[in-house]
C-alpha cells in the first residue's frame, strides 16, 4: 500500500472503524458498502468514503468493501499485526482493573508484568501475573523485551518514573497519571483521561436539555 501522510483525526477513527469491521467479520459479512457501514456507525457515508479513500480506495465502486481486507489493512496501519508487551505500574484499583481486562490480549497487547512500591501487594497475583516491587524493575526490562508500560500511579510520582523507565529503554508510555510527561522526542506517549470522556457527555447533557427546554 502507497504510504502517505494521514491527518490525526483520520487517525483518531481508525480504531472505530477496526472494531466495527471486526464485528462484521465474526458475523460472517465479507462486503459492506459505505452506505450500510454508514448506518452501523452513524457517520455520514462521505466521511467513511473519504477516510477510507486516505489508503488508496479500498472500497470497489458497486462492489462494496473487502471487510477482511480493509480490517487488516487498518490492523497493519494502527501497528495490530505485531504483538506489543507491556507493563503496568502501579498495582492500585486503576492498574488492577487494566492487568483484569484480558480482550487486550486478543489485539497483540500481552501484559508481562505489574510493579508498585507497596510491599503488602507483592505477591499477588493478577490474572497468574505477579506484582513485583519497584526494585525489580531494571533488572526485569533487562531481561524482558517490553516495548509499552501503562503508567497508573499517582501523579506527583509520574515525571520521576517515567523518566526511570525511558533510562530503562521503555519507548512507548500509556500514561494515566494526571501530569504532562516531557520525554525524549523518540519516546511515544499516548495519555489518557477518562474525564474528557464524562466531560463530554455532561456537555450533551446540558445541550439536549438546553433543546428540549428542559
Ligand atoms: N486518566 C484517567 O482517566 C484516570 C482515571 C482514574 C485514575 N487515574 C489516575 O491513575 C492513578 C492511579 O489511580 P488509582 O485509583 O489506581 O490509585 P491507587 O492509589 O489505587 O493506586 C496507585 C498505586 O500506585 C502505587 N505507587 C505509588 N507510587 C509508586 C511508584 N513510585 N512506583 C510504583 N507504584 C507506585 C501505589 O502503591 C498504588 O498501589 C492516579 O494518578 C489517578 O489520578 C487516571
Amino acid at each position: 500500500m502507497e504510504e502517505r501522510e494521514i491527518s490525526r483525526a483520520v487517525i483518531g477513527r481508525l480504531p472505530r472503524y477496526y472494531r466495527y469491521l471486526g464485528e462484521l467479520l465474526d458475523a460472517g459479512v465479507e462486503r459492506i458498502s459505505s452506505n450500510d457501514l454508514s448506518k452501523k456507525m452513524s457517520v455520514t457515508a462521505s466521511q467513511i468514503r473519504q477516510d477510507l479513500n486516505n489508503f488508496g480506495g479500498f472500497g470497489q465502486q458497486g462492489y462494496g468493501y473487502n471487510v477482511k481486507y480493509l480490517y487488516t489493512e487498518i490492523g497493519k496501519i494502527l501497528g495490530l499485526n505485531r504483538e506489543h508487551n507491556m507493563i503496568i505500574i502501579g498495582a492500585g484499583n486503576l492498574g488492577q482493573a487494566l492487568a483484569n481486562y484480558a480482550s487486550f490480549e486478543k489485539s497483540g497487547f500481552h501484559l508481562k508484568g505489574l510493579f508498585d512500591v507497596n510491599p503488602r501487594l507483592e505477591g499477588v497475583s493478577i490474572r497468574g501475573i505477579p506484582v513485583r516491587m519497584m526494585d525489580d524493575l531494571k533488572t526485569f526490562l533487562k531481561h524482558n523485551d517490553i516495548e509499552i508500560a501503562a503508567l497508573t500511579i499517582p501523579k506527583s510520582k509520574a515525571i520521576e518514573v517515567a523518566d526511570i523507565l525511558v533510562a530503562s529503554g521503555i519507548k512507548a508510555i500509556w500514561n494515566f497519571a494526571h501530569t504532562d510527561l516531557n520525554l525524549p522526542e523518540d519516546v511515544i506517549v499516548e495519555s489518557v483521561h477518562l474525564s474528557d470522556s464524562l466531560m463530554k457527555l455532561s456537555y450533551n447533557i446540558s445541550r439536549y436539555n438546553e433543546e428540549h427546554g428542559k
